[in-house]
């Protein structure tokens, strides 16, 4: 269970460049709960996941995980438990190394020697089943670089490495926003399944407001710093693209400007 209790972040203080990213942030997420983030430019929701990652500091709050205080804990550490993957499919993978070779690095695999040798074969049987997973004949390119994969292939190996090992949070940063709709549809059909399969608690970033309705359980909408709603069940299932846009304009008492929200 991730609990963000009142946490403030602010860049550059006391300058004239001081920016208020984060003003009073209170979000628990159970165990298990795929939740969806959406919001305008700047809103703070890249701030609140560099917040569970460890990178952005906290000038006041806590952060919990598992009932573990982690708001002083440095990125290393977390990164065993809270995996992330991010717009830009390069991001996730080394493009000089091939399938396999990422995947026993993702396993701290690696020997003195080279972790070429390390790789046994029972791990490249299972290896070859997880990558099966995702039905693109991958199984069967293990040796191949990553750098030889398309974005979708490429980013869908990113998702499948990060949820694989000991982490049980999974931060999913726009991860379909840089690739074309039928592959992003692909990517997160993919998240899904791999997030339900493994029961993995995650929160996703999305800039259309279409996807977060239709992904995960409970979608929360960030503006200014603060969430400015959290839907869930009954009320969630219901709603559509102009409920979230009316709910904006009657909490906030403005339209909503940022047309990739409102096109997404
Ligand atoms: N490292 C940083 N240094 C200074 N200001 C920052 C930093 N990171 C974010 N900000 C500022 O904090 C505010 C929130 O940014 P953040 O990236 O969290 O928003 P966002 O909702 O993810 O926006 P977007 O959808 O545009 O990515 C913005 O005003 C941004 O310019």
């Amino acid at each position: 269970m991730i609990e963000i209790k009142d946490v403030h972040v602010t860049f550059n203080k006391g300058t004239p460049l001081e920016t208020k990213a984060l003003r009073g942030i209170n979000l628990t997420v159970p165990e298990g709960q795929f939740l969806t983030v959406i919001g305008s430019n700047g809103a703070g929701k890249s701030t609140a996941l560099n917040v569970l990652a460890g990178l952005a500091p906290v000038e006041s709050g806590s952060v919990r995980l598992d009932g573990q205080d982690i708001t002083n804990w440095p990125v290393h550490r977390r990164a065993r438990i809270i995996s992330r993957v991010f717009q830009d499919p390069k991001m996730g993978t080394c493009e000089d190394l091939t399938i396999m070779e990422n995947f026993a690095l993702a396993h701290g695999r690696t020997k003195p020697r080279g972790f070429r040798f390390a790789i046994e074969k029972d791990m490249r049987e299972k290896t070859a089943e997880r990558v099966k997973v995702l039905g693109l004949g991958l199984e069967n390119r293990l040796d191949d670089k990553v750098g030889l994969l398309s974005g979708g292939q490429r980013q869908a190996v990113s998702l499948l490495m990060a949820a694989t090992g000991p982490s049980s949070v999974l931060l999913l940063d726009e991860h379909t926003a840089a690739l074309d709709p039928k592959t992003a549809d692909f990517v997160l059909e993919t998240t899904r399944t791999i997030v339900d399969r493994l029961k993995l608690t995650a929160v996703m970033v999305t800039h259309s407001m279409a996807q977060a309705l239709s992904t995960g359980e409970r979608t929360v909408m960030f503006h200014r710093g603060k969430i400015i709603f959290d839907a869930s069940g009954e009320e969630r299932a219901g709603m559509a693209v102009e409920d979230l846009l009316h709910l904006f304009k009657k909490t906030q008492g403005e339209e909503l400007s940022d047309d990739s929200l409102l096109l997404g």
